[in-house]
């Protein structure tokens, strides 16, 4: 039977490390493991995914680091308005994401329930396109050095899934790994605060709203806390939790990806809320805080020119195509816009 993260959460959990270092015919199931998660729910966790668990420990202790620097420090690596450069630190309430809502009366009525929650972001340092923009060293010293390092790990570890994903799909070789050549990634870093658990729950406050990620794949890091929902495929409207598992990387499909594979796989609609309740808090008549979060996305796409057009396996007479090519950049700049505006 298929391992899941709890009975409620449809999300498999599945042995990367039989990829990584497995037999042939291992590599091949972890690969059709991967592929049936990602047609079913878009979702997967992957363990022993190569990327050392002190490393990401130590990416969370610099975030909640970063964050906790004055919000006067913080600024003095500011995310530049709009949407097209995505980078530096984004203070409480300043970002909303939107589920393929583009016109601004649209906007400005999602803005009326506020994310509650801060976010650095940091690309490639090779991306001449998205500049990194980093604190001055002595504000916060070493992070830069680490941040930079870790987009290596996570970049690594998107090159691996997509080797079985090539493999799930029998890409000839050298798979899908190329598409991505230039590592156009994005590591974020994410901190909501504590807020009164209230306000979750009433919807005045969000985490952050209903949405789906843009790219081809996203890898999530999450702290012990919880709130992360994933809608059921099954039941629209229904979310399930898709709590932390210790040791393990969530791994989910993009829009991009829905669309480069036909629609095989799912980009599937997520949200983070109320965490789950702490057994013996909220009693006495204090207002129920949810704990502070953090969590730690790293965002992938393919590069630029990469053009996006049914992948083997994905179509045929029984399916057709259903989308006209597109570039990468071209359909991800079109919904970037929509998230500043
Ligand atoms: O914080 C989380 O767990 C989810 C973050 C997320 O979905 C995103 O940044 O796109
Ligand atoms: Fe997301």
């Amino acid at each position: 039977m298929t391992e899941t993260a709890s009975p409620s959460s449809p999300i498999p959990i599945v042995d990367f490390g039989k990829f990584l270092t497995g037999t042939a015919e291992e590599r091949k199931a972890v690969a059709s493991e991967i592929d049936d998660a990602f047609r079913d729910v878009g979702f997967v966790y992957l363990k022993n995914h190569g990327v050392d668990k002190k490393r990401v420990d130590e990416c969370f202790e610099w975030s909640s680091k970063f964050f906790a620097l004055p919000t006067a420090t913080k600024l003095l690596a500011p995310h530049p308005p709009g949407g097209s450069h995505h980078r530096g630190f984004s203070g409480l309430g300043l970002e909303k994401v939107s589920q393929h809502v583009f016109s601004p009366a649209e906007l400005a009525a999602l803005r009326a329930v506020p994310d509650v929650k801060e976010s650095f972001e940091s690309g490639n340092p090779t991306d001449a396109a998205q500049p990194n923009i980093w604190l001055p060293e002595p504000a916060l010293p070493g992070f830069r050095a680490f941040m930079e390092s870790f987009f290596a790990d996570c970049a690594g570890l998107v090159h691996r899934v997509l080797d079985a994903l090539s493999l799930a799909l029998a890409v000839p070789a050298p798979g899908l790994s190329p598409t991505h050549s230039e590592s156009l990634f994005q590591l974020r870093l994410l901190h909501y605060p504590a807020l009164p658990k209230r306000l979750l729950q009433e919807e005045r406050k969000s985490r952050i709203a209903a949405h789906s990620d843009f790219g081809t794949l996203t890898l999530l890091f999450q702290d012990a806390v919880g709130g992360l929902e994933v809608q059921d495929p099954a039941a629209p409207g229904t979310f399930r939790p898709a709590p932390p598992v210790e040791g393990a990387v969530l791994v989910n499909v993009g829009d991009l990806m829905e669309r480069w594979s036909n629609e095989r796989w799912r980009s599937t609609v997520h949200r983070v809320g109320a965490p789950p309740a702490v057994p013996g808090s909220g009693e006495g008549g204090e207002e129920e805080m949810c704990r502070p979060r953090y969590s730690i996305p790293f965002f992938a796409t393919a590069d630029m020119e990469t053009v996006i057009e049914a992948l083997p396996g994905c179509w045929g007479e029984d399916r057709p195509k259903k989308f006209e090519p597109v570039t990468a950049w071209g359909y991800v700049q079109m919904r970037m816009a929509a998230l500043y505006s």
